[in-house]
């Protein structure tokens, strides 16, 4: 299963953003073309792993969760709201501090309210900085944060979203990055 995510993961090119190892690939970057076949089964695989019957809300996290969650929406047709990196000011905003392995900035809750049950969808789980942040603001917020679904998972980030907030956190590939190359196992 996944043959095609696999091919595509392990065909990533490879860049420096500062000392941190970033591969570039159609699901977390957009880059090269998404083929709409890979779109699909991985929507197919988060629709048999996750029980959708009571979710409100998909949530993702701009900018490369937001096909996945456009994508999963159109399947279940179940709303999705995006937590965005742009400031609006609207009443019940609430900002939450990134940080990945080359990046620290705001992210901005809007329109998730304490009765709602939620499932969030991200591309990449790294180092754990945005989804611990995330899921920890979202809780807070009164949220039922029922399942968190990253495409894939690089490093020891998902061990630590599990530690700092006791979620486990669905993967469906794991990426490691050896000798500047991408390897790859799939995991569903
Ligand atoms: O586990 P972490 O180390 O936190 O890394 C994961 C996050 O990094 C990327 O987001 P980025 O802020 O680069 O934005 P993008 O989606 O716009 O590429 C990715 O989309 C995840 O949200
Ligand atoms: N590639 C793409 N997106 C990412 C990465 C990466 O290496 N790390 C965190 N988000």
């Amino acid at each position: 299963m996944l043959e095609n995510l696999k091919k595509s993961l392990e065909a990533s090119p490879v860049i420096k953003k500062g000392d941190y190892d970033y591969f570039v690939n159609p699901i977390t970057d957009g880059i090269p073309e998404m083929v709409p076949d890979v779109l699909r089964e991985l929507v197919a695989i988060v629709k048999d792993k996750v029980d959708l019957k009571d979710i409100d809300k998909i949530v993702c996290i701009e900018a490369m969760g937001i096909h996945l969650a456009t994508a999963l929406s159109l399947e279940t047709d179940i709303p999705f709201v995006v937590i965005r990196k742009r400031e609006y000011g609207l009443p019940g905003e609430t900002s939450v501090f990134q940080e990945t392995g080359y990046s620290k900035q705001n992210l901005y809750i809007n329109f998730i309210d304490s009765e709602d049950n939620i499932i969030v969808i991200d591309d990449v789980v790294s180092t754990g900085g945005t989804l611990v942040a995330t899921i920890s603001s979202l809780k807070e917020r009164g949220a039922n944060v029922q399942d968190v679904i990253a495409i894939v998972e690089k490093y020891e980030g998902k061990q630590r979203v599990k530690n700092e907030t006791g979620v486990n956190v669905l993967t469906l590939a794991k990426l490691d990055i050896i000798d500047s190359k991408p390897v790859v196992d799939i995991l569903v």
